[in-house]
């Protein structure tokens, strides 16, 4: 366990004075490291009332991915009988402990039967109804926990109460929304974890007495308060899936003793039993639930996006309304769609004209830009987006736009890789005055006059201009002449580069057929 003791939970959400800020170099630090950022992500987060166990039920959670994903171990994960609890800070007493949003430092990686590369990440959340927070702090806490994760376990003490399921309320109109603008539900997994269960002869304890109480409390029948019903109907509407799972009670020194360390032997065992069955029911590599919004998976790189996105919306003085929490969805799903065709751009772009890739012909540059725009656009209109054509329409202008800007770029590099433009115009003149005198002294030899004067003065020609513009140079008068002299290199230069590289590539491509894909 000495590995995961050199981890720590990253608090990358921090309230300050009923707001709260992101701590977006933290964040990105962790879902934007290279071996990170395209990976899948599962992000599994306990959220629920202060003080009932979250940030402790979170640290066997470590301990069973740290022994499945890091140690891969089938043995027994729950650990020595006498080790104390660490990971996410727990403790004893009556004063909230956990503030903000955590995720813990160390990402467990796999790779999933199916081949996905997935990351998953543990979330603590700042319990609700502590003394120091108000009603919307809470909601804000619930509803970003619950919209950045694919599985979120809402932590219930002893039962499940109209209360709890009213904390729900925020997303059920957020979701009927959603489902107008993207197909699915907007939500996976909602795992409801009741603690303490102290009826097990009504239903028993784990996933079937919890699925049979479940059941009961999401009944909707006659002569229910319509909010009530509507409540219930909208739940289902906003969950992929619906889970219930009946914790029993951990026993007296978990509850009361000040001095427990979290050692599993004094956790009674139908405790220890249930963390074994409901632990792997949740973070076993076949029960992963990856992280989905609008049908798109995210990878950790489009969490980051998304993290932004719901933080500045839910910073305003107001509890968002759930329309700006669509529109913020819609923009930060954009934003992902840009951000991919972006990548299949550069790296269609980089395969010819990389820094290491020696100069291209302008006009096959150009080309290989044409088609890497297309590929960029066509994967940009294959993601699904929220937010309807006219939103769609603005952000492919903005990819246009990068694109048409890094293609400059890339001119601009594979400009300056050409030999001639490196030595500059004193190179071209000199070459030119060569060219000259070699045109004079052959047609000398065989006769021809006119080519002989025409050879000579392409030559004096060009040691003048080659005079002159040193002379500009060196002394910065006449600069106007120095950058005419530079015009008529270039143009020379280019053209004699066209007709080199076009007459090389003709010769190289005879028979070859370039891969269009
Ligand atoms: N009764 C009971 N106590 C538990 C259970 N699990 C943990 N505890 C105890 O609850 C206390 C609080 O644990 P934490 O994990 O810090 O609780 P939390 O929900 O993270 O609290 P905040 O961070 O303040 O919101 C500790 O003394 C634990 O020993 C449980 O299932 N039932
Ligand atoms: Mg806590």
């Amino acid at each position: 366990m000495a590995e995961l003791e050199s981890g720590q939970g990253i608090r990358v959400v921090t309230p300050s004075d009923h707001t709260f800020t992101l701590d977006e170099e933290a964040l990105s630090k962790l879902l934007l490291r290279e071996d990170i950022k395209d990976r899948s992500v599962v992000v599994v987060s306990v959220a629920g009332a202060f003080r009932k166990g979250k940030s402790f039920l979170l640290d066997f959670f470590l301990r069973y991915l740290h022994h499945k994903y890091h140690v891969k171990d089938s043995g027994d994960w729950l650990g020595g009988e006498d080790a104390p609890l660490k990971g996410f800070s727990w403790r004893g007493g009556s004063e909230r402990d956990t503030t903000g949003l955590l995720l813990w430092s160390q990402p467990f990686l796999t790779t999933l039967d199916n081949g996905e590369k997935v990351v998953i990440l543990l979330m603590d959340t700042q319990g609700t109804f502590d003394s120091e927070s108000t009603v919307k702090d809470n909601a804000t806490v619930f509803a970003l926990s619950t919209m950045l994760s694919s599985v979120q376990i809402y932590n219930l003490s002893q039962n499940i109460e109209e209360d709890d399921l009213q904390h729900l309320q925020l997303f059920t109109d957020y979701g009927r929304l959603a489902q107008q603008s993207a197909s699915g539900k907007p939500f996976q997994r909602l795992q409801l974890l009741v603690r303490d269960w102290s009826f097990p002869y009504e239903h028993p304890y784990g996933a079937d007495g919890g699925a049979s109480l479940l059941e009961k409390r999401l009944e909707i029948h006659e002569g229910q308060h319509v909010e009530l019903q509507s409540i219930r109907r909208h739940i289902a509407a906003c969950f992929e899936e619906l889970a219930c799972f009946l914790m029993p009670h951990p026993g007296l020194n978990v509850a009361t003793n000040p001095n427990f360390d979290g050692k599993v032997s004094d956790i009674s065992p139908e405790f220890q039993t249930s963390l074994r069955q409901l632990v792997p029911m949740l973070l076993a590599p076949e029960n992963l639930v990856l992280k989905k919004i609008a049908e798109q998976q995210l990878k950790a790189k489009d969490l980051f996006l998304y993290f932004k996105a719901y933080m500045t919306i839910f910073n305003g003085t107001e509890l968002p309304e759930p329309k700006s929490i669509l529109a913020a969805t819609a923009e930060a799903n954009n934003l992902s769609a840009v951000s991919e065709a972006r990548d299949v751009y550069e790296y269609l772009m980089e395969e010819e004209v990389g820094g290491s890739k020696p100069f291209l012909d302008p006009g096959r540059l150009q080309q290989q830009h044409q088609r890497a725009r297309d590929k960029a656009l066509h994967a940009f209109h294959n993601k699904r987006k929220m937010g309807g054509d006219e939103l769609e329409a603005s952000y492919q202008e903005k990819l246009i736009k990068e694109i048409e800007e890094q293609y400059e770029q890339y001119r601009a590099n594979n400009q300056a890789k050409n030999i001639f433009r490196i030595a500059g115009t004193p190179t071209v003149l000199v070459v030119l005055a060569l060219l000259g005198f070699l045109l004079s002294s052959l047609a000398a030899n065989l006769g021809v006059q006119t080519l002989v004067a025409i050879g000579e003065s392409i030559a004096v020609g060009s040691l003048a201009a080659l005079a002159v513009w040193m002379y500009t140079r060196i002394s910065g008068n006449l600069r106007d002449i120095g950058v005419q002299i530079d015009g008529v290199a270039d143009t020379i230069r280019n053209y004699i580069t066209r007709q080199a590289i076009g007459t090389a590539s003709r010769q190289l491509t005879t028979g070859e057929n370039y891969k269009n894909d």
